[in-house]
């Protein structure tokens, strides 16, 4: 594994990035940040409302994301965050690229569909889902896991395929 990793957990809204993040940074040892946190009021408002976020939206937003794991180089951190474009990721990787790793967390629509159909007090509608899949350029270079399993199976696969690195 690369020294104090900046781990980014990517994916679609309701992929299991919070959960799998949170536990993957435990069992590492390592701080975790939610991406969610660090968006802008007028981001919330706007997807609470039902309209997907636009490249602009986004921009300032995975600038902070950027600074934040630069504040994080000296320890390393795991930090949720969808990722979703290949210039998102470049702009996230910007002067870390040594230490970064994405790990894709990789499932179905149906899947995704039905699991934020049950998640209860998040302000991401699941009828954005289709938007994110739409906006969603799959990483070829990310570590990739399937979330058909249980995060304790999908952190184990993570870690396997991290420290085999
Ligand atoms: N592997 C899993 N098996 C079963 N349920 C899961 C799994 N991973 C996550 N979940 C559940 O699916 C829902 C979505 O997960 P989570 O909130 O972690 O996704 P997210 O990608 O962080 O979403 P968002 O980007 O919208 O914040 C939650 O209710 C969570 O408990
Ligand atoms: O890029 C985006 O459209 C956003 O980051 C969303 O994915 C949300 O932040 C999050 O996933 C909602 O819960």
């Amino acid at each position: 594994m690369k020294n104090n990793p900046i781990i980014f957990v990517m994916g679609v809204s309701g992929s299991g990035k919070s959960t799998i993040g949170k536990l993957l940074a435990q069992k590492l040892n390592l701080d975790f940040f939610d991406g969610d946190d660090y968006h802008p009021k007028e981001n919330v408002e706007k997807m609470a409302m039902g309209t997907p976020l636009t490249d602009d939206d986004r921009k300032g937003w995975l600038i902070r994301l950027n600074q934040l794991s630069h504040e994080n180089k000296e320890t390393g951190a795991v930090i949720a965050c969808s990722a979703l474009k290949h210039s998102y990721r470049k702009l996230l990787r910007d002067g870390l690229e040594e230490q970064m790793e994405f790990v894709f967390l990789k499932g179905s629509f149906e899947l995704v569909s039905e699991r934020l159909n049950a998640r209860k007090g998040h302000f991401m509608p699941p009828e954005l889902l289709r938007s994110q899949f739409e906006a969603l350029e799959i990483p070829k270079a990310a570590l990739t896991v399937s979330i058909e399993h249980s995060p304790e199976m999908i952190v184990d696969t993570i870690l396997t395929k991290l420290t085999g690195k």
